[in-house]
């Protein structure tokens, strides 16, 4: 059977069904049964009631159908609008006022009110529960770093990736006013600091401690009084937290980059007049070849990766693959996180994630994106 893809953009109308997503048509098992055929790019919180009207028992469009009123959408969002009302969006962010991910907010959104949280979890729950209009996260790290547990938390919550912001972070060693860095004897710092900051940190000889932001770090040094231990954070920190600058970019890597993805409760809608990115997450039955299969769907249609990651799927960590169990060997399944460079508009992502609907065993689109282009 002939693959048919419609891409389905809409927008809420009476709060129940949230139709904005991808819809592939025509997608059968080997035994020809339908297979579940929506790729999810929004929420879709009601079942489909009527796909072939596309309509609701309400009247709403549902998935399955492509929407007509297109024109009629509200103003999609773009990073750096503020709200309608005049007031400040507000972004949650793990960590202390001053640290990096509170920096790359302000990067997007100049005018935004920050929210810190104590927890990654707990910034997309100030979303969910509408305390905060989006979360901002590091992902990954040009130094290699990817931070897993984010990529965990983006499966198990249903937000929206609607950016991008890459940011070189500054690391600055701090002290107490009076403090030259011969005098420290530790510096406190998040490990992702420390590990960047290794050779001017050897020089000094000093001990390492690992703290859960950097801000934090300078906010204990501080309200401590600390006058042996030093930190690395920003300079906006040392600003906050009334410590001295001793240095300035102290990071091995001059281009050290962060990227930070901003999460909102409702996803933007793809463009192809600008570079956009897609992230995807998708699972896939074991076999020889179906990574590189899976793979294929974009290479096939010149649409460039940008990134790939895999983690072990944790409710079902180990998968026997002989029912008696005996003697064979168990392989973890995994979950593949890949970044596209294609919009959803774009009838070459579209086709892409048709063909890999075919196989894969799971897909979830987490967000398509403007790409940060300003680095
Ligand atoms: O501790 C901070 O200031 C953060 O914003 C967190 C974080 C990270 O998690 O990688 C962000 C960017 C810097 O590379 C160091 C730390």
């Amino acid at each position: 059977m002939a693959l048919k893809c419609v891409a389905v953009m809409g927008w809420p109308d009476s709060g129940r069904s949230i139709a904005s997503g991808v819809v592939f048509h025509g997608v059968r098992n080997s035994n020809g049964e339908p297979r579940k055929i929506f790729v999810s790019l929004g929420r879709f919180s009601g079942p489909a009631d009527n796909q072939k009207t596309g309509k609701s028992s309400t009247g709403n469009d549902v998935p399955g159908k492509l929407c007509r009123n297109l024109v009629s959408l509200p103003k999609p969002l773009t990073i750096s609008v503020t709200p309608n009302d005049g007031t400040k969006v507000r972004i949650s962010f793990k960590g202390s006022p001053g640290s990096f991910t509170e920096d790359a907010a302000l990067k997007a959104y100049p005018n935004c009110e920050t929210i810190p949280c104590d927890e990654f979890e707990e910034a997309f729950k100030a979303v969910e529960s509408w305390l905060a209009e989006k979360a901002i996260l590091p992902i990954e790290n040009s130094s290699g770093e990817s931070i897993h547990h984010n990529y965990d938390l983006l499966l198990r919550h249903r937000l929206h990736i609607v950016g991008e912001v890459q940011f070189v972070a500054n690391f600055c060693p701090l002290a107490l006013p009076g403090i030259r860095e011969e005098k420290l004897k530790c510096v406190l710092s998040h490990p992702q600091a420390l590990a960047s900051s290794d050779i001017v940190l050897t020089q000094l000889g000093v001990a390492r401690e690992n703290i859960d932001d950097t801000a934090g770090a300078a906010q204990y040094v501080a309200s401590n009084g600390l006058r042996d231990a030093g930190v690395v954070a920003s300079a906006r920190a040392a600003e906050i937290y009334g410590l001295n600058i001793l240095a300035d970019r102290i990071q091995d890597d001059p281009d050290n980059i962060t990227r930070f993805l901003v999460l909102a409760r409702d996803p933007i809608m793809p463009r192809t007049d600008k570079p956009f990115k897609t992230s995807i997450v998708f699972t896939l039955d074991e076999g020889p070849g179906v990574l590189t299969k899976a793979l294929a769907v974009f290479a096939l249609r010149e649409i460039n990766l940008t990134k790939i990651e895999s983690r072990p799927q944790k409710m079902r960590a180990l998968r026997v693959v002989d029912d008696s169990n005996t003697g064979r060997a168990k392989y973890f399944d995994y979950l593949f996180y890949i970044d596209f460079e294609a919009s959803m508009a774009d009838p070459r992502a579209q086709n892409a994630l048709g063909h890999l609907q075919e196989f894969a065993t799971f897909l979830r689109i987490l967000g398509c994106y403007p790409m940060d282009t300003s680095l």
